[in-house]
């Protein structure tokens, strides 16, 4: 049950979503313009704000998201519109609504939509968190007992027990996949398929018949019917990894997907319904992305329900011995043993690449270690090689004539040019020796402006 503020000037539409809302147990108050939607946010507080766009011939909604974000700063703000104009609405959401709706508005939509804005509020609210259930699995699964992964596990947990969709950002390998995985096993969707789609490796004229499936003879080389990914996940989730890797011509079938739950195979006439969860991941700034056009706005919003930030390794070194342990353990089926000496470098190693650095330093001391020991002599030889640790200082960035952006830039290319170099140019290889992905290197060589195909 919420306490919902209703601002709308038409009496009966007033009424209806008044009655609409009560009905489905919430607190209503219900008022007919700015000004009064005002006075009433001075006299008790409001969880959602639900408030018609375009009141007394302007886009009074508007001001409604204004005032509610000065005085009710803890509210979700749902605005109707009448006009479907998506480019109002994304003002809207730019202005701080938190989603819309367009009218006339069902019953079940406008209870999905508060339901969304009261899940949002929650699990942003760190004082409201729930504690995941306490099994080992679930540990195993993520690790880490950092205040900061404790807190990415309950609102991972808090995710799971609903079924919106779920964005994930974080670097390279700071378990974002693993995340997904973590949401989908503990969801009511966990017996059923989690597919993972990785963005990044599938070429832009293919995109749309993996995503959707296609007829037979639809385009050249379409031999025979083909199921795509998203009704392959059908009752499961579908895990769109590197979301912004996604060309803008698949951007907006997507959108279609998160609105309507129905898709149509390439070639055909026909339309199927399908029931996915979808959770996405990115290590870009998706926000930058859409500034620059390169994202839909739209769809951006559509994903980001429930956001989720996977932080760097380096914020949350305390986890690292366990994780280092837990890998080891793996690896070497319970056989090595990590020095102490080794374990107190690991902690203060700079991670870039995150935990799958770690993983992949780890496995390379495996392999070796002649003893099963991995101590410090064997951790020094293998990073030292890898990682010719640059001098970095403020006074060494005075004496350059660049700022530090370009400085850096300057440092990571040398150092990616130097792996290319071990590697023969093998970009799968140079990936490995630098502790990331392979898409996370390419999309790396792009923004450095390397040449060659392969890149
Ligand atoms: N908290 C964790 N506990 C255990 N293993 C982890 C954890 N975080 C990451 N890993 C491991 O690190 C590796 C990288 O994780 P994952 O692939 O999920 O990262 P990612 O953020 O999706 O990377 P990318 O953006 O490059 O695709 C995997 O082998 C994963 O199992």
């Amino acid at each position: 049950m919420a306490e919902i503020l209703l601002v709308e000037d038409e009496a009966n539409a007033r009424k209806i979503l008044s009655l609409g809302l009560e009905l489905q147990g919430h607190q209503v108050v219900a008022c007919a313009s700015p000004e009064d939607a005002e006075q009433r946010m001075k006299e008790k507080s409001f969880d959602v704000v639900l408030t018609d766009l375009r009141m007394q011939g302007r886009d009074a909604g508007l001001e409604v998201i204004k005032t509610s974000q000065q005085l009710q700063p803890q509210a979700r703000v749902l605005l109707l519109t009448a006009y479907a104009s998506a480019e109002t609405a994304v003002t809207a959401m730019k202005e701080g609504a938190f989603d819309y709706l367009t009218k006339p508005v069902s019953g079940e939509e406008l209870a999905a939509a508060v339901e969304r804005a009261l899940f949002n509020a929650a699990s942003s609210s760190e004082h409201k968190a729930e504690v995941m259930p306490e099994r080992s699995e679930d540990k195993e699964m993520l690790i880490g007992e950092s205040e900061l992964m404790q807190r990415v596990r309950q609102r991972l947990g808090r995710a799971a027990k609903s079924d919106f969709t779920v964005l994930i950002t974080g670097e390279s390998g700071t378990g974002k996949e693993l995340a997904a995985r973590f949401v989908h096993a503990y969801s009511a969707r966990s017996k059923a398929m989690f597919v993972p789609v990785h963005c990044a490796a599938i070429p832009e004229g293919l995109f749309e018949s993996e995503l959707f499936g296609h007829r037979k003879g639809s385009f050249t080389g379409a031999d025979f019917d083909r199921v795509g990914l998203i009704e392959s996940a059908d009752g499961g989730t579908l895990f769109l990894d590197e979301v912004g890797e996604m060309p803008l011509s698949v951007q907006v079938k997507l959108l279609r997907v998160l609105q309507e739950r129905r898709i149509r195979r390439v070639g055909d006439d026909r339309e199927r319904d399908v029931n996915v969860r979808i959770i996405a991941a990115t290590n870009r700034d998706l926000d930058t992305e859409v500034s620059q056009g390169h994202f839909r706005e739209d769809l951006f919003f559509r994903l980001n329900v429930v956001p989720v930030h996977l932080p760097p390794l380096r914020q949350r070194r305390e986890d690292i011995p366990q994780l280092a342990q837990a890998i080891v353990r793996q690896w070497s089926e319970g056989r090595a043993r990590i020095s102490e000496a080794c374990m107190k470098r690991l902690c203060e190693l700079p991670f870039m690449g995150n935990v799958r650095e770690l993983e992949n330093i780890l496995q390379r001391m495996l392999a070796l270690s002649e003893t099963g020991d991995l101590d410090l002599q064997l951790l020094s030889e293998l990073y030292s090689t890898a990682h010719s640790e640059p001098q970095l200082s403020l006074s060494s960035l005075q004496q350059d004539e660049h700022g530090l952006d370009e400085w850096m830039e300057g440092i990571e290319k040398q150092v990616i040019d130097e792996a290319l170099a071990k590697t023969g140019g093998n970009i799968t290889r140079a990936a490995e020796e630098l502790g990331i992905s392979f898409r996370s290197l390419r999309y790396r060589l792009k923004k450095l402006g390397f040449s060659g195909d392969d890149t």
